[in-house]
């Protein structure tokens, strides 16, 4: 986990001259670098660098892959893929499911790596290193580094979540929300800008996101009963990421799944 870190740091404190080719906000590029995904639809700008990756189904080129962190991304993308699937299993048992339900349906075929970068911000009471929002995928496993900034929203309250050594975050998403028909809530977050910067963290989002995929996701029918109608209609998870990512993050404070609440 140190290494990966590490290899996101090396990338971003790289030449400008050397990170401006990886530049673009073209999404279907396989290393996508930027500031503010969003920063055409969004209300403020968020103090933060981003470059991303989708690392499943069909991996980039290894020569694709900036050379200072290609082989960590790699690795611990493995690892993830592992994590995710093992974490797959918990959660369709929580759902009362097969074991195999949630993979089957093909939860973990995709992730997405977003490698961030929190530069020190002299004021940073006036900006926010990441504007509230859930993530719009399955789940997301996070790791964080221990500058922390990171918080939830737990009854209409800011919580911090402690950056614990060796400790990984897992964030529910929209999607499984959707899917489990609101038995799993996606959970609210944020980052606050900081002033002990940089802050280095890597999300992993399990998700095929805009990939062209025509599978539909609607609440699974095994949970629906006639006291417990499905809540949502069915999309596909590229129609879904092209929606929420269309609106940018934290755009009137309402979540993205309403557009799809029946
Ligand atoms: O940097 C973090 O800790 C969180 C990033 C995040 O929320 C995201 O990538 O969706
Ligand atoms: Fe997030």
């Amino acid at each position: 986990m140190e290494e990966m870190k590490d290899g996101v740091r090396r990338f971003h404190e790289q030449d400008v001259e050397v990170k401006k080719q990886y530049y673009t906000r073209d999404f279907t590029k396989p290393v996508v670098y930027n500031s503010n995904f969003d920063l055409y639809t969004s209300l403020a700008v968020n103090w933060r660098d981003t470059f991303f990756s989708r690392m499943a189904p069909d991996p980039p080129k290894m020569e694709d892959l900036p050379p200072v962190c290609r082989d960590i991304m790699v690795n611990y993308s493995k690892q993830v893929m592992n994590l995710g699937n093992l974490l797959l299993e918990l959660l369709s048992q929580a759902l009362g499911l097969k074991p195999d339900q949630l993979k089957d349906m093909d939860c973990g075929r995709g992730f997405l790596m977003l490698c961030h970068y929190y530069p020190g911000c002299p004021k940073p009471e006036l900006a926010l290193g990441t504007s509230k929002h859930a993530d719009n995928d399955f789940f997301t496993v996070l790791l964080q580094d221990h500058i922390g900034g990171l918080q939830v929203l737990h009854e209409d309250k800011w919580i911090d979540v402690p950056c614990s050594p060796g400790a990984l975050v897992i964030n529910i998403g929209d999607l499984l929300q959707l899917i489990s028909n609101d038995a799993f809530v996606s959970v609210e977050h944020r980052v606050l800008a900081n002033s002990d910067g940089p802050r280095v963290s890597v999300a992993c989002f399990f998700s095929t996101s805009l990939k062209s995929d025509p599978v539909l996701y609607g609440p699974i029918k095994e949970l629906l009963s006639e006291g417990n109608p499905p809540k949502y209609r069915e999309t596909t998870v590229r129609d879904y990421v092209i929606y929420s990512n269309g609106r940018g993050l934290d755009v009137d404070g309402t979540s993205p799944l309403l557009h799809f609440r029946l």
